[in-house]
């Protein structure tokens, strides 16, 4: 197990084991037919690019939080196929562990045999292994059948404090496993039982068990401080028997917290498949735990103390939020407020502050437009504001940048002519999100159509000094517009109390509403104006409806 000799994926197999193989299907008979074609699959493959490929030697869990059932979606959500060698099958729920039964160990190496001799195995990764014969078993599968990388998660007892391996198996996990594996990922109360029972309550203690636990032969460990008390982060240990790294996510405040550390050792074993080194598989592993904890926070299931989490959260992460379950509707962009980094400067107020006073003052929709700031300030300002749009159910959008967009799930973007085209912002997008295009012309609004954009934003209709060289369109232009528009439209440019009547009389059904940035946020008091453009709004749409 030779963790360094790990290659890309598209390298020379190494360790392939195609005599083994035939000798093996040989006795089975139901891969005779695979014998007979053998020779022509050995020619094709080696030709074809190959698959990340992880085997997880794990028990069921019935509940499919933790277990076989937490490494499959793992694998699944980070693009790695995944085999599975089952030890045990547990009865288990959000409250506890109610059954166990074990797999009869003759049984766990004939499964082992099965995916190991045929299926080119990168990194096999552990969980349950429930008893000292199907510790043994495996290590002889191992030497036998020898893959890229071992990845050891020495699950004993559950989190609900259930007892899940027989004592005996300490010994060999000491004895024969630990020696052979790349990684162990002991959690606090494992880590102690590793060491004899030592009491591990703080950072200092975990780096210490580290480095007692690396003695045992594992060339790199990583303690878990999961269940570290009174931490306000969720602190991981790893120790390469040279450098501890002390890493450091949000600790996400949920129940649904059951099957982290499955979930945690599987997709380090998938990032080492692709061909990823160790720490930086560890950080990758552990971010993902992170983000699909914080997708999956309200997520009810179970009545018991711990709930499961969404491993395939990217599938379907707008089942979380409320704004894209309904959809784009075209009327939040009745009230439409784009920020302005320089204005909130000038005005001393913070990105935060000036969109929550912009929503509680009635707007409908917020676009955050900073040009000037720097990429990681942009990402964490715009995470904040995500956070207070969505707990006042109005949409965020994104001017842009389409990067952040994505990294702080933003509901969407509003892009220029001259930056990312709709139909590229929409492949990267996917459907659910919003996609705005501003457009001077009849011309520019039927390809925002065609290419799949949500609304159009029309100007500047009037004279602003917001954008620079900005052609203005007028009243006329925005109706020749909207006129040839097949989507929503939105007015912007210049607009404020004052004339925002002018343009919603237009007389154009699709004109949705105005969109504003210095009228809004270069004032001092951002929630006055808000209310006094929105009472505007409020009459004038009183009006059209008489
Ligand atoms: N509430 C949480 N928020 C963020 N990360 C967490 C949380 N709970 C656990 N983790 C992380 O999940 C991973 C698994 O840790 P832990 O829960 O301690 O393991 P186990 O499930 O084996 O007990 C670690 O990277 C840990 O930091
Ligand atoms: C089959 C099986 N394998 C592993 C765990 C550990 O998971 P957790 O520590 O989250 O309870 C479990 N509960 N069940
Ligand atoms: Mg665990």
């Amino acid at each position: 197990m030779n963790y360094s000799s790990i290659n890309p994926i598209h390298a020379a197999p190494e360790g392939f084991q195609f005599g083994r193989v035939w000798n093996c299907s040989s006795q089975i008979p139901s891969l005779n037919y695979r014998t007979r074609t053998f020779m022509a699959v050995q020619e094709d493959m080696t030709s074809k690019p190959r698959i990340p490929h992880v085997l997880t030697v794990a028990g069921s869990d019935s509940g499919a939080g933790a277990g076989i059932q937490a490494d499959l979606k793992a694998c699944a959500a980070l693009g790695v196929y995944c085999s599975t060698v089952i030890t045990a099958v547990t009865a288990q729920n959000t409250i506890g562990v109610q059954g166990v039964n074990l797999v009869p160990e003759d049984f766990v190496a004939e499964q082992l045999r099965s995916v190991l001799s045929d299926m080119q195995v990168h990194v096999v990764k552990t969980g349950m292994l429930p008893s000292i014969g199907v510790v043994e078993v495996l290590c002889h599968s191992l030497k036998e059948f020898p893959v890229r990388a071992l990845v050891v998660d020495p699950v004993m007892v559950s989190t609900s404090g259930d007892i899940l391996a027989d004592p005996s198996i300490l010994a060999g996990f000491r004895e024969e496993l630990l020696p052979m594996a790349d990684i162990v990922t002991p959690n606090l109360k494992e880590a102690s039982t590793l060491l004899g029972g030592v009491r591990l309550q703080t950072v200092a203690d975990m780096r210490s068990a580290a480095k007692l636990i690396h003695t045992l032969g594992p060339r790199n460990v990583l303690v878990k401080g999961g269940d570290l008390p009174d931490s306000l982060d969720a602190v991981d240990i790893f120790f390469d028997g040279e450098n501890f790294h002390e890493l450091r996510g949000s600790r996400v405040k949920t129940r649904n917290t059951h099957g982290t550390g499955c979930t945690l050792a599987s997709c380090i074993a998938a990032e080492l498949a692709k061909g990823s080194p160790m720490l930086l598989a560890v950080q990758v592993a552990k971010r993902f735990v992170e983000t699909a904890l914080d997708y999956s926070k309200d997520m009810a299931i179970g009545s018991g103390p711990q709930g499961p989490f969404d491993h395939l959260f990217k599938l379907k992460s707008n089942v979380y939020n409320s704004y894209r379950r309904r959809g784009f509707n075209p009327s939040d962009l009745f009230l439409y407020a784009v920020t302005d980094s320089g204005m909130n400067k000038k005005w001393g107020h913070s990105i935060t502050t000036a969109v929550k006073a912009a929503i509680e003052g009635g707007a409908t929709i917020i676009q955050l437009r900073e040009k000037d700031a720097g990429t990681r300030d942009f990402l964490e300002a715009a995470k904040a504001c995500v956070e207070i749009c969505r707990s006042h159910g109005v949409p965020l959008l994104i001017n842009d940048r389409i990067d952040v967009a994505l990294a702080c799930d933003a509901d969407g973007v509003h892009v220029g002519q001259s930056d990312m085209p709709v139909h590229v912002a929409r492949m990267i997008l996917g459907p659910e999100k919003v996609i705005g295009v501003s457009c001077k012309t009849p011309e520019q609004a039927e390809k925002a159509w065609a290419e799949g954009a949500d609304y159009i934003g029309c100007g500047g209709v009037f004279p602003t000094t917001t954008k620079a060289n900005n052609l203005t369109v007028g009243l006329d232009g925005l109706k020749t517009v909207c006129l040839a528009s097949k989507i929503p439209v939105v007015a912007i440019g210049g607009i404020g109390v004052a004339n925002a009547r002018s343009v919603m009389e237009i007389g154009a059904s699709n004109l949705k509403g105005v969109a504003v940035v210095s009228a809004l946020f270069d004032r001092e008091c951002v929630f006055t104006e808000t209310r006094k453009l929105h009472a505007v709004l409020t009459d004038v749409a009183a009006l059209v409806v008489k």
